[in-house]
């Protein structure tokens, strides 16, 4: 989408030829014949960047850039005749990016307005990615189920389509977007993220689409949604789900027109935005029950993706495990390694949680557990009394197989006490103390087995 960039200036012969030029290098220009008409059209429009002249009736250059730098956070070419280097620093010092002098040189307005941008984009880029904090991890697991996954996920990401991520929580759906977007064109800008549980629902379509001032009570200055930032990039609508039905309509008109209206504006702003949206919820339901709006949900679900719960995918947990004991180990805590009993035993959980559950577990047995191996005791410790998924049923031992209740029981005591009292050098005393049994109980047994002692 092209940037729009605004000229303000009072030499009607500037404004019309900055503005061909501009046009000529593809962006789209506007123009205000004084610094109040300027900050009025801020006000409205969408704007990348501004050259702003100096010497003005009225409101100048100087005083102009104070109140734009105070309001909005756009790079300011100044421009002028009677250029002193005073002002051109007093302009630097007010935040002004760069200054160039009349008569203009096409080739260095050009240059100085493409760097600017540039640096525009950069400090945008920035903003988001200490706002989404550090960087993505990669989406682990060798399951059949995952691969599958992957699968469709390499084959979505290159194409602009939006997507529609389904799955429990904590299953891994915002890493999923974020896999999508990585591998996707618009991978050079930092993907937004909105929790759409997470805000109120009053402010919802705000914090999306923005707000001009005065549209409610609070709202003091204009403000830029979610849309606006995502804007060239991918927006992550979490927990879609949760959001009402005024801002699904809207959600839905940018999915075909690509176009919206700030809360209290008439303006439509136009925005190219890949929308990822992520829910826990059974949408079918919600629309029957008339929360979720059925044109929205077909429109999303064209490329429906499925993240499996953890259940569905024990084999991939000492994979995870691993990765997550790697996390904390560089988080300064130092190795720790999980026994095959530990293990074995987080693959029988029933992780409600999913992997977000797996994952804080294992950050907290390697903060707690204080040897570097952590055991199936440590793990139990920290698993509490949740019921444990049942281990699948053994076929019975070839051994036993066709012998009665009594026989079997016979020819396993028979042996387990023939192999215990041989470990202990024929000693009936030692054997019984080493298992748990009087001694007068064990001889009996013996005896009425036929057991030969040495
Ligand atoms: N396959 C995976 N490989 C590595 N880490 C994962 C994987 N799946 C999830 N995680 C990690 O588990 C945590 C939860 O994942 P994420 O936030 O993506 O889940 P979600 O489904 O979006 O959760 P919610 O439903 O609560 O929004 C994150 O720390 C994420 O990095």
């Amino acid at each position: 989408m092209p940037d729009t960039i605004l000229i303000i200036d009072d030499e009607a012969a500037i404004r019309e030829s900055l503005a061909g030029i501009l046009v000529d290098e593809g962006f789209v220009p506007l123009t205000a014949a004084s610094a109040e008409e300027g900050l009025q059209v801020l006000d409205e429009k969408n704007i990348s960047l501004i050259l702003l002249d100096i010497w003005m009736p009225g409101m100048d250059g100087l005083e102009a850039l104070r109140l734009i730098k105070q309001r909005f956070s756009l790079p300011v070419i100044m421009i002028s005749g009677h250029g002193t280097i005073e002002t051109a620093v007093q302009a630097t010092r007010n935040g002004a990016f760069d200054f160039i002098e009349k008569p203009l040189s096409y080739d260095k307005t050009i240059l100085s307005i493409k760097k600017g941008l540039q640096l525009a984009q950069l400090e945008r880029d920035n903003q988001l990615l200490r706002e989404n904090g550090p960087a993505v991890a990669h989406l682990i697991g060798n399951s059949p189920l995952m691969a599958h996954l992957r699968q469709q996920i390499e084959r979505v990401a290159p194409t602009d389509a939006w997507v529609l991520i389904r799955g429990g929580h904590g299953t891994g759906k915002e890493l999923v977007a974020q896999t999508i977007h990585r591998h996707s064109l618009r991978s050079k800008h930092p993907m937004v993220a909105v929790n759409c549980a997470a805000i109120p629902e009053e402010l919802i379509e705000s914090e999306l689409f923005g707000h001009v001032k005065g549209a409610f009570t609070g709202a003091t200055e204009n403000k830029k949604g979610k849309f606006d930032q995502a804007n060239g990039s991918t927006l992550f609508l979490d927990e879609i789900g949760d959001m009402s039905q005024k801002s699904q309509a809207k959600v839905l008109r940018i999915l075909q027109e690509q176009k919206f209206e700030r809360v209290g504006g008439s303006r439509t702003i136009e925005v190219d935005v890949r929308v990822l949206a992520a829910t826990n919820k059974n949408l079918e339901e919600e629309i029957e029950q008339g929360h979720f709006r059925a044109d929205l949900f077909y429109r999303l679900n064209v490329v429906p993706l499925v993240v499996p719960d953890l259940a569905e995918r024990r084999e991939d947990i000492p994979l995870l495990v691993a990765e997550f004991v790697k996390q904390f180990s560089h988080k300064g805590i130092g190795w720790r390694h999980f026994s095959a009993d530990a293990l074995d035993m987080l693959q029988r959980h029933h992780w409600p949680g999913n992997v977000r559950e797996l994952r804080n577990l294992v950050e907290r047995l390697v903060i707690m557990t204080p040897g570097e191996e952590i055991g199936a005791e440590d793990v139990a410790l920290f698993l509490g009394n949740v019921p444990l998924h049942p281990p699948p049923a053994q076929p019975v031992d070839p051994m036993y197989r066709h012998l009665s209740f009594k026989d079997a029981r016979r020819r396993f005591e028979t042996d387990y006490l023939s192999a215990k009292i041989e470990e202990n050098d024929g000693n009936i005393s030692k054997t019984a103390e080493q298992i748990g049994m009087e001694r007068s109980h064990l001889h009996k047994k013996v005896k009425a087995l036929g057991i030969a002692v040495k």
